[in-house]
């Protein structure tokens, strides 16, 4: 797991540095443009001197621009570097680089046309984008038009017929915040940022132009010196699970919990089955399918290691669960929204580590509160964005406004749910009502298209209930179970289909060493 910042926690520890007397922010912005430098060579190996365009903009993320020409040019590159704004107005640091910089070139003013006719004509070389970065907070000017469509021509060239671009933390015009594109984002094919990354470099927001995921490309961090203790409210990036989720020699098993999914009506028990199978093969001791008498057979003939019971409601829930051994419970895939009104209440009041997921959560679209006053600290939701926006229409509306991130949203369910929300997506936010919150990110890198494919949140839902049946806690289940769910996906690869991602855990478990 790493740390990652928002723009407002970065200012702080940047400001907090600065007033103690340890560094200064002259200092800061010389480690940062040195930081680009050397990620720029560790990135493009094959890059040699040749040129380089720069372009600065009117803050601090311009003044990291003119460290950065002034040492390229140190190492042979030809620099075409512009400013957008007044030098008069830049703030200090910055001006002081730019006036370093005046030393060794000259500062074109911010020319939108030649500018984008330059990028366009450009085969090779390096293309810097320090025009804003974590302080930008409104769309990119219009003076920056052309500039963005000819940097989005380049996009669609092969990388050997076009320069190299590389975003100043962050390209400009993405919200450090959200992801969101503000209006005219840049991109990059290097994104090198300081002290931590920051929130909007992996989060997509859904129904907007491609944000921070899709534009910032790699994304590299550079150590400026700032004191590395974790900030107050950090969110961190679930890199690997945190937890071991190895078995002890010694276990039997009943000390690995009994999962027990609870299943829709015959013709709908697919999704149970992929839940159970889950469930199963992440490592719980047991696995029962609960399903209605009509529905029984159909299960029988299809399932071996996954246990079957009749359970016809609510009422004779509440018996099954007398049985202590019953750790962990899984309601909603195919569940049907009937069945889910007269079974979740009775689920909740086992008060055993519980998944909720799809029926069991639009169930409640009509009255949320009525869900909220049941649920507790053992329950996992598992909403995605249509799930989220009927438990809580409020702050699904929020997300449309680029400021409010998904983190946020996901934080603010949480608080008010009293239980872990983990809200889906390509970029997966897990969060606790305390405010403790992590960010599982399938982008990049770490892309896994292929779980865009029907039954695949059923699958998830069943690794964390499988997770919490094994004794996770349910924010660790959460996370990790993200992780595990992606991580199967990518080493399925394409043709991925929701019944293939339990048969994957094995190999992912194998490397992850267990
Ligand atoms: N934090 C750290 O530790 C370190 C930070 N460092 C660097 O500082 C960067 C953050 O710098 P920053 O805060 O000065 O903001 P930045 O992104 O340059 O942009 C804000 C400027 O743009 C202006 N502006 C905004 N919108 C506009 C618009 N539509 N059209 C026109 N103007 C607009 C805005 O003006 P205002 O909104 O105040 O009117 C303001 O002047 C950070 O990303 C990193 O690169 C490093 O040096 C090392 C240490
Ligand atoms: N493009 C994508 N990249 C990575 N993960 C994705 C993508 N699309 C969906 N997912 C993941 O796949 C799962 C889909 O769950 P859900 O929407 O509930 O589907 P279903 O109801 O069909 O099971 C979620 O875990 C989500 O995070
Ligand atoms: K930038």
């Amino acid at each position: 797991m790493s740390e990652i910042l928002s723009s407002a926690q970065m200012r702080g520890i940047e400001q907090q540095a600065i007033a103690s007397g340890a560094v200064t922010g002259l200092e800061l912005m010389e480690r940062a443009g040195a930081g680009v430098v050397a990620q720029i060579a560790t990135a493009f190996p094959d890059l040699s001197p040749s040129t380089a365009v720069i372009l600065c903009g009117p803050g601090n993320n311009g003044g990291d621009g003119f460290v950065i020409a002034r040492l390229l040019h140190q190492r042979g590159w030809a620099i075409a570097l512009y400013l957008l704004g007044d030098p008069a107005r830049l703030p200090p640091d910055a001006r002081t680089n730019h006036d370093r910089w005046l030393k060794t070139g000259p500062a074109h003013p911010w020319d939108d046309r030649q500018i984008g006719d330059r990028l366009g004509a450009m085969t090779s070389g390096l293309v810097v984008d320090g025009v804003f970065g974590t302080g930008l907070t409104r769309p990119m000017p219009p003076e920056t038009t052309h500039t963005s469509q000819a940097l989005d021509a380049l996009r669609h060239r092969t990388p050997s017929a076009r320069p190299r671009v590389v975003a100043v933390d962050i390209p400009s015009g993405i919200s450090a915040d959200s992801g969101a594109n503000l209006g005219g984002a840049f991109w990059a094919d290097l994104s090198v940022s300081f002290h931590r990354a920051k929130w909007g470099h992996y989060l997509e927001p859904a129904g907007l132009p491609e944000g921070g995921a899709a534009c910032c490309g790699q994304v590299a961090v550079v150590d400026i010196g700032l004191p590395q203790d974790p900030a107050p409210d950090s969110v961190q990036l679930v890199a690997r699970p945190a937890v071991f989720l190895g078995k002890s020699a010694q276990g039997h098993k009943y000390g690995h919990g009994h999962a027990l999914v609870l299943s829709g009506g015959a013709g709908k028990g697919g999704a149970a089955r992929l839940a159970a199978r889950a469930a199963l093969r992440v490592g719980a001791g047991l696995v029962t399918i609960a399903a209605p008498q009509p529905a029984i057979a159909e299960h029988a003939a299809q399932l071996n290691a996954i246990m079957l019971t009749a359970l016809p409601d609510g009422y004779s829930l509440r018996g099954l669960l007398q049985d202590t051994r019953l750790n962990a419970l899984c309601l909603g895939p195919g569940l049907g929204q009937s069945r889910a009104q007269d079974l979740v209440p009775a689920a909740l009041w086992g008060r055993r580590a519980t998944v909720l997921d799809a029926d069991a959560l639009s169930a409640f679209a009509e009255d949320p509160p009525l869900l909220f006053g049941q649920l507790h600290d053992k329950v996992v939701l598992t909403p995605h964005m249509g799930e989220f926006r009927r438990l809580f229409p409020d702050l699904s509306e929020r997300l449309h406004t680029p400021a409010y991130s998904k983190i946020e949203a996901a934080r603010a369910a949480a608080a008010r749910a009293g239980c872990v929300v983990l809200l889906k997506g390509p970029d997966t936010v897990i969060a606790d009502p305390s405010g403790r919150a992590a960010l599982h990110a399938a982008t990049g890198a770490n892309a896994a298209p292929w779980l865009a494919t029907a039954g695949s949140g059923d699958v998830l839902a069943g690794i964390i209930a499988g997770l919490m049946a094994r004794g996770f806690a349910p924010f660790e289940a959460a996370a990790s179970g993200a992780w595990l769910h992606a991580a199967a996906a990518r080493a399925f690869g394409p043709g991925l289909i929701a019944e293939d991602l339990p048969e994957m855990l094995p190999q992912v478990f194998r490397d992850l060493g267990l």
